[in-house]
């Protein structure tokens, strides 16, 4: 059985204790990441993307052994380098307490900021914590799981750049800003077609849902390093499926050189040659520039429309600067392993794999920096 993120919100951790995930190696400082979104935009889709870049093997929550007699549910999902852990687990009160104060989950009144601070400054000292779990099958609270420090540890959920004290621990930012139309076709796709919900039921929890999401959730995508924004397409106004995705990098962020199309500073439209990169109707066309963002300055790549073929992606790959790739084609073989994932015929899965290869690329500078530091004071010492 080989877990995927794409189930890791109903794996089993095993009731003992112990982890198998990789030791932090001595003086490494972990990187950490926070990655903000409403329920159901892709985020455990946008996890598979990312572990999958980093390579070694999903372990499962602390592990393995999910599914063990006595075993519970947990959110987090570990690999070799990286650790996700789902900020879910820092509700304050189970379902049954938010139903008695009536508020939602979004409302930053149910979520213990403090500990949450405590525990990602802890993981970030190179410390193991007991973190909380929230229970999503039984809306319970339960007994909390051990996570041990690995080299990069992902905080996803609602709220990561909420709290100041959490928002200056994180090393990179990104927001994934889905459009309200898209997600509600991705709501429709997952919970009527695969879950069973009315389509009133869902339009319903959209709406309840929505002052919250626009007072405490939206507003993070103001503060992050890179957002991800999927929008319906301009090719084509009558068409809602096809997707017009565009990845907005804020420029100065440290250790972070934004991705572009041909030429640095240039604004750029392109339609890629129908003859190197098939696409089904209404086309495809991409963007690359400068561009302000809430007062920032930014480096914005657009793709709008679907590809046929995944191989000819390459097509796209050797117009792009900055990818962060190790070798030519990097990318499009990183989108061809999950050829299966939601996303990987359009703009999505392309900036989500772009983004998986920043962070790996920040992770790599920020060891390399911290191995000359440790060698520096060794050096310095033994002149001493
Ligand atoms: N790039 C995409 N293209 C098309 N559909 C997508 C894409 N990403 C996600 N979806 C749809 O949205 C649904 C939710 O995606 P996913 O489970 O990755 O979101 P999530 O943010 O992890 O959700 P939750 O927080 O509720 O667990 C998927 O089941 C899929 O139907
Ligand atoms: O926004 C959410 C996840 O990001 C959930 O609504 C929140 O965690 C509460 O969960 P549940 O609805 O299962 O009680």
């Amino acid at each position: 059985f080989a877990p995927s993120a794409f189930t890791y919100n109903t794996m089993k951790a095993p009731a003992s204790s112990s982890s198998l995930n990789m030791a932090l190696p001595e003086g490494v400082t972990p990187i950490i990441i926070g990655v903000a979104a409403d329920s159901g935009c892709g985020k455990s889709t946008f996890m598979r993307r990312l572990t999958n870049i980093f390579g070694g093997d999903v372990v499962g929550p602390l592990g393995g052994g999910f599914g063990a007699p006595g075993g519970w549910e947990t959110n987090t999902l570990v690999s070799d380098l990286t650790t996700v852990i789902c900020l879910d687990d820092y509700h304050l009160n189970d379902r049954n307490g938010r139903k008695v104060t009536g508020l939602t989950a979004l409302n930053p009144l149910e979520n213990n900021f403090d500990l949450m601070y405590e525990q990602v400054k802890a993981l970030k000292e190179g410390k193991t914590v007991s973190k909380p779990i929230y229970n999503h099958v039984n809306g319970t609270l339960d007994t909390p799981e051990t996570i041990e420090p690995t080299p990069i540890i992902i905080f996803e959920g609602l709220h990561p750049m909420h709290d100041d004290r959490v928002r200056d621990l994180l090393d990179f930012t990104l927001y994934l800003d889905i459009s309200p139309d898209v997600k509600l076709n991705w709501k429709i796709q997952r919970d009527m077609e695969e879950r069973g919900h009315s389509l009133e039921s869902i339009m319903a929890s959209i709406e309840a849902r929505k002052p919250d999401f626009d007072a405490y959730i939206d507003p993070q995508k103001k503060l992050s390093d890179m957002i991800i924004e999927v929008l319906p397409t301009n090719l084509d106004k009558e068409d809602k499926k096809t997707l017009r995705v565009r990845c907005i990098q804020k420029e100065g962020v440290p250790d972070f050189a934004p991705c572009y199309l041909f030429d640095s500073g240039s604004t750029i439209e392109w339609t890629p040659s129908p003859e190197k990169l098939s696409s089904p109707a209404p086309g495809i066309k991409l963007k690359s520039g400068p561009e302000e963002y809430f007062g920032s300055k930014c480096q914005v790549v657009e793709m709008d429309g679907n590809f046929d073929n995944l191989q000819e992606l390459v097509y796209i790959e050797s117009a792009l600067s900055n990818t962060k790739t190790k070798f030519y084609g990097e990318l499009t073989q990183a989108m061809l392993a999950l050829a299966d994932a939601p996303g990987s015929n359009n703009g999505t899965g392309l900036m989500q794999t772009l983004a998986a290869f920043a962070i790996r690329d920040l992770y790599e500078k920020k060891s390399a920096q911290a191995a000359k530091a440790k060698k520096e004071s060794t050096t310095a010492a033994a002149a001493a």
